[in-house]
């Protein structure tokens, strides 16, 4: 932390605050406050505008300390917890917040003087990313303004501009002239990582499953006042939506829902609707992002809805984007899972600077693809782009094998050898199961990060280089540290930008998409017809659970096409274990029903997917309907509508 940087201490235990005030000042900060409750600590953040507030989590009076941390979060000022003991479920919830650190009292004076390095250097990462991500946001935003494009178009690329700040799976514009009753809406579905699916009226009756004369009159008035709001599905939390957006919500099988409205100078107002399947998807902090950009939104709405507008083209022009099936920008990534796409969402958000990423994922969901994609996508992509597996090294190798070593530095080093971090100079290094460093080489690693130079073995000079850093591990790191295998600190550093992969049992629509792209690269190697997969094939790939992942599914693929007579469609020839599971359809993108059952699909996972984790559970605290935040009831009428059974992930099979 620099000295210059302001703390604020938010603490009721005043023996406490003062200790903690001294011992910072002699380490050289400047304390600018200390508060003895949320509230004092709010009046404190206006007139003092600390860069760091050191926490306690227990405060007297009506907030928490982590009610006042979501506040902290959506201002982006830094924040470490202090804590007593407290219960897991608090923990948890601090969690959520995603502190800079945390520290358990009592805790010994370099605890926290680490932990405040620690938490500068993240806030100057992440602050300077996001600064950077701002700018080119307004830059998009002017250019969209700028350009002679019809609504549809700029209302298209505004949500692929905005995504990364604001995630949705349906962004609408819902457009009310001046002096009128009635406006009109239309959007755009995401259904693949930069593939969107145009939702006028037509599609809107489609895909609601109703008449067009029972379609609720848009009458423009579901927003008032002029500030973004959220919008919750049908709960009686945050502001109730009208019928017009109840369609909507159903339609898409949206959980929240962010609006907001922009006036223009003809007086037109636009409102626009970001919706999410995710119930809490949005916050505090995606408000603040529409207000800091609402003068570049009402550009943009002005060069829409203005009288230079270029008015929509005739029905008959067909404005769906094509369906792919990889990914743009991402050609050999393959799914349209939003658990995947939401990763390549933060691989494009990260790519162009510097920042190190720490990739999260069980064995072969592609952490190694993704890292690859982090190298191709940001500036350094002419230079070296260098892989390590630290699991493969021997241990007695491993340094010299990161590092290099000098001629006689150690018996049997004959020649001068350039260690993988000087190959990687001005490119990439991808540290692959990061977990398995040993601590002596975690220590020299953390050097690396934090001086950017590199000692050889046997050398004595210190050699600047230049290496963007991208590790990754199936491993939970958390616990690695909690039992001592791993550095805390080195954690941290790494830690600043963590992009996780789901398992493929997480993500089943996509497997018959990566089912088809392997069964045509294998044909394609053996020189084989590709004449498609067989019903029962997809079946029982769907039954699967898919422990080894992707990996595993590509050698299944591999094994079927060289087995296969190569003119009939493939089968699988081998029993993968489980049960036959309900048909489930191919996941081609064609048609209106294929988008209505792509989202069933979704939702289906989902659901299984927290059926998993809480063994069948579905009521009462952890259970499913809890972690999905919405009623048992209605997760039993979903899951009836779905076809899930409680019954395949109760252990026993009985009731809970
Ligand atoms: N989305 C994807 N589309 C196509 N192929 C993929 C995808 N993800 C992974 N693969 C392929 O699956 C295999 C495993 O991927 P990868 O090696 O990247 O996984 P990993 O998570 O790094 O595994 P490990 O932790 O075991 O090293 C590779 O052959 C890779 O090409």
């Amino acid at each position: 932390m620099e000295m210059s940087n302001k703390i604020l201490i938010v603490e009721d235990e005043f023996i406490m605050a003062n200790a903690l005030r001294l011992l910072l000042r002699q380490a050289g900060y400047r304390v600018c406050g200390i508060a003895s409750s949320a509230e004092e600590a709010c009046e404190s953040l206006q007139k003092d505008k600390p860069d760091l507030v050191l926490l306690d989590i227990r405060l007297k009076g009506k907030l928490s300390g982590i009610d006042l941390a979501r506040k902290l979060k959506a201002e982006h000022i830094a924040f470490i917890y202090l804590s007593a003991n407290s219960s897991q479920a608090i923990l948890e919830e601090a969690k959520q917040t995603e502190p800079y650190g945390f520290l358990v009292k009592p805790f010994r004076e370099k605890d926290l003087l680490v932990a405040l390095d620690i938490a500068s250097y993240r806030h100057k990462n992440s602050l300077e990313s996001r600064l950077r991500q701002e700018a080119a946001l307004q830059k998009a935003l002017w250019d969209i303004s700028k350009e002679t494009s019809e609504a549809r178009q700029k209302l298209l690329k505004t949500g692929r501009a905005i995504r990364s700040f604001i995630p949705f799976d349906l962004i609408v514009a819902e457009t009310t002239p001046a002096n009128t009753k009635t406006s009109e809406d239309f959007g755009y579905l995401r259904i693949g990582f930069d593939e969107y699916q145009f939702i006028g009226e037509k599609e809107l009756l489609t895909i609601a499953g109703v008449k067009a004369d029972a379609l609720p009159a848009n009458t423009g008035k579901s927003l008032t006042g002029t500030q973004p709001v959220i919008i919750t599905n049908n709960t009686g939390e945050g502001q109730p939506a009208d019928a017009r957006r109840q369609i909507w919500f159903d339609a898409f099988r949206a959980e929240s829902c962010l609006a907001f409205p922009v006036v223009t100078g003809n007086g037109t107002s636009v409102h626009y609707y970001f919706y999410s399947r995710q119930r809490d998807a949005y916050t505090q902090s995606h408000m603040a992002v529409l207000s800091l950009f609402t003068s570049c939104l009402t550009n943009v709405t002005e060069s829409m809805t203005g009288p230079a507008a270029i008015p929509a083209p005739l029905p008959e022009a067909r404005q769906t984007v094509p369906s792919g099936r990889s990914n743009a920008g991402f050609t050999d990534i393959i799914g349209n899972h939003p658990l995947l796409l939401a990763a390549l969402d933060l691989v494009t958000q990260v790519a162009p600077y510097n920042t190190s990423v720490l990739i999260l994922g069980e064995s072969g969901t592609g952490k190694e693809k993704v890292a690859h994609a982090i190298h191709t996508h940001s500036p350094r992509k002419n230079g070296p782009y260098i892989k390590v597996n630290c699991a493969a090294i021997p241990a007695a190798l491993i340094e010299s094998e990161l590092f290099g070593h000098e001629k006689g530095a150690f018996t049997g080093a004959v020649e001068k050898r350039k260690g993988k971090f000087e190959q990687a100079d001005g490119g990439t290094i991808f540290l692959d199961e990061i977990g398995e460093l040993p601590l002596d080489m975690q220590v020299r690693l953390l050097r690396v990060l934090q001086e950017k130079e590199i000692e050889n073995i046997g050398g004595n000079v210190l050699r600047k280089i230049d290496v963007r850093i991208v590790a990754a591990t199936n491993r939970n790191l958390e616990k690695e540290v909690a039992e001592g295998n791993f550095r805390l600190d080195l954690y941290y550093r790494l830690n600043v930008f963590p992009i996780t992969l789901p398992p493929l049992r997480e993500r089943k629509s996509d497997i018959i998409l990566l089912a088809e792209y392997f069964t045509r690269k294998f044909c394609e190697e053996f020189a084989k017809e590709y004449a498609g997969l067989s019903e029962t094939m997809v079946r029982e790939m769907h039954a699967y659970g898919w422990p080894g992942n992707i990996r595993e599914l590509e050698n299944v693929i591999q094994r079927a096409v060289i087995l296969n007579n190569g003119r009939s469609a493939l089968e699988l020839k081998q029993t993968l274990p489980g049960a036959p599971a309900e048909p489930y359809a191919e996941a081609k993108i064609e048609t209106l029903g294929d988008v209505k059952r792509l989202q069933e699909n979704t939702e289906r996972d989902y659901i299984i997917s927290i059926l998993r984790k809480t063994k069948g559970l579905i009521r009462g605290l952890n259970g499913a309907a809890e972690l999905l935040n919405i009623k048992p009831t209605t997760l039993e009428s979903k899951m009836a509508r779905l076809g899930i059974q409680r019954k395949d992930f109760t252990s026993s099979g009985g009731d809970v």
